[in-house]
């Protein structure tokens, strides 16, 4: 893929972050400087690595204007040419998604996570990703899988797809807003509940693959990797394909190495986890558990973008299973969609079935019942971005 497809006018405005108070106003604000100075505490980066910090702050503070990335970087060519509209521009006054994918790329640029030498490819999240896995929240979540084959069938369905969605809330971009406050309450209602329909869509074909497009590491991947297990245990799956991330990206997104520190973890654990672990492990080195990391993973654009051979992987797929909230940006496009729009308006050119899990963390929505809509704007709260609510939406 070399250029993005030209504005849909039969499509809403794409967001943008210059609506002050916005919540992509404060993710460009706020929450872009609060994770370049988190960036430079967890790790002792030398002086290169700091004055380049210091001026990735300059140029995303406000007023800043989007810089070009250095010639020297890899993959510099193609984003000339996808920052040909942006570059001189305010963050704010460009595509929202653009924006937080380039700001990400810029980071590691900063970092020299791509350039020949001691810093190549140290993962500046992974002190944080590190501490969550290890954490003692984690060794309870292993545990409760003991109770799992104690469950009727289809409620283990259920436990276990619904245990991979509120999963997503494990997400550190999202906490470095929360702040101190952290987590509100889950509301286990789901605003949209497709998950019979994501069942009975397994149900009625014959296994084949599945495609898991995963989100965060840690606490998120652990329950993909189990939901991953469960189908292929269960036969609903032939083969899961797991698309993961080329490289570090929105903080704790997951990559190679997060997968295998889960494994670690999982088989490294006692009961049914090591189980589960070992099988997992077992399922990578047979084929029916692919890694994928597809460039385009880390692109900057909606999947409607997507280049033939991702195309192709998911037209092949049973089913396409999209974790996460920038997912599901990227899945229905990063526009401002009125939330009664059916879900299947805004993937019609998805090339196969595909199923959203999601925990809602940013403005966009679509395929609320147009009851639900009045029912969550009459709560007063901020049902949109604050991680309290999820839904599973399913197009076959
Ligand atoms: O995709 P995830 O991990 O569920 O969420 C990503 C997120 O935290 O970051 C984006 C804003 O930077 C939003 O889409 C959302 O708030």
């Amino acid at each position: 893929m070399s250029q993005p497809t030209p504005p849909r006018a039969d499509h809403p405005p794409v967001v943008v972050g210059n609506a002050v108070g916005s919540f992509a106003w404060g993710v460009l604000h706020d929450r872009h400087p609060a994770l370049v100075e988190r960036v430079r505490q967890a790790t002792a980066y030398p002086a290169e690595q700091q004055h380049a910090l210091d001026a990735l702050l300059r140029e995303i503070a406000e007023g800043g204007v989007i810089e070009p990335l250095n010639d020297t970087e890899p993959g510099a060519a193609q984003w000339r040419l996808w920052a040909k509209d942006h570059i001189g521009r305010c963050w704010a006054d460009v595509p929202f998604l653009w924006a937080e994918s380039y700001f990400y790329r810029k980071l590691l640029a900063a970092l020299g996570y791509f350039a020949p030498g001691p810093w190549q490819g140290i993962d500046p999240f992974a002190p944080f990703k590190r501490a969550e896995l290890m954490g003692t929240t984690v060794d309870s979540e292993l545990a409760v899988l003991d109770e799992i084959p104690r469950l009727p069938a289809p409620q283990q369905d259920t436990t276990l797809l619904h245990a991979s969605l509120w999963g997503n809330r494990a997400d550190l971009g999202f906490q470095l807003s929360t702040g101190d406050s952290g987590l509100g309450e889950r509301v286990t209602g789901l605003v949209v509940d497709d998950t019979a329909a994501l069942w009975d869509l397994l149900a009625d074909r014959p296994p084949g693959k599945v495609c898991l497009v995963a989100d965060n590491a840690g606490p998120e991947l652990l329950p993909d990797l189990v939901l991953a297990d469960h189908l292929l245990t269960t036969d609903r799956a032939s083969s899961v394909s797991l698309h993961i991330k080329p490289y570090p990206y929105y903080v704790s997104d997951a990559t190679t190495s997060d997968v295998l520190d889960c494994l670690a973890r999982m088989s490294a654990a006692s009961g049914r986890a090591a189980e589960i672990g070992k099988r997992l492990r077992q399922a990578v080195t047979g084929g029916r558990l692919v890694l994928r990391t597809y460039p385009f993973a880390c692109a900057p654009f909606p999947y409607e973008d997507m280049p033939d051979e991702i195309r192709e992987e998911f037209a092949s797929a049973t089913l396409t299973v999209m974790k996460g909230d920038l997912n599901y940006r990227r899945l229905v496009g990063d526009r401002h969609w009125p939330a009664t729009t059916p879900f299947s308006a805004g993937t019609a050119y998805f090339p196969g079935p595909v199923a959203a899990l999601r925990t809602l963390k940013s403005d966009v929505i679509t395929g609320l019942a147009p009851h639900t809509l009045t029912e969550l704007e009459a709560t007063g709260n901020a049902w949109r971005t604050s991680g309290t609510h999820a839904l599973v939406q399913v197009r076959t």
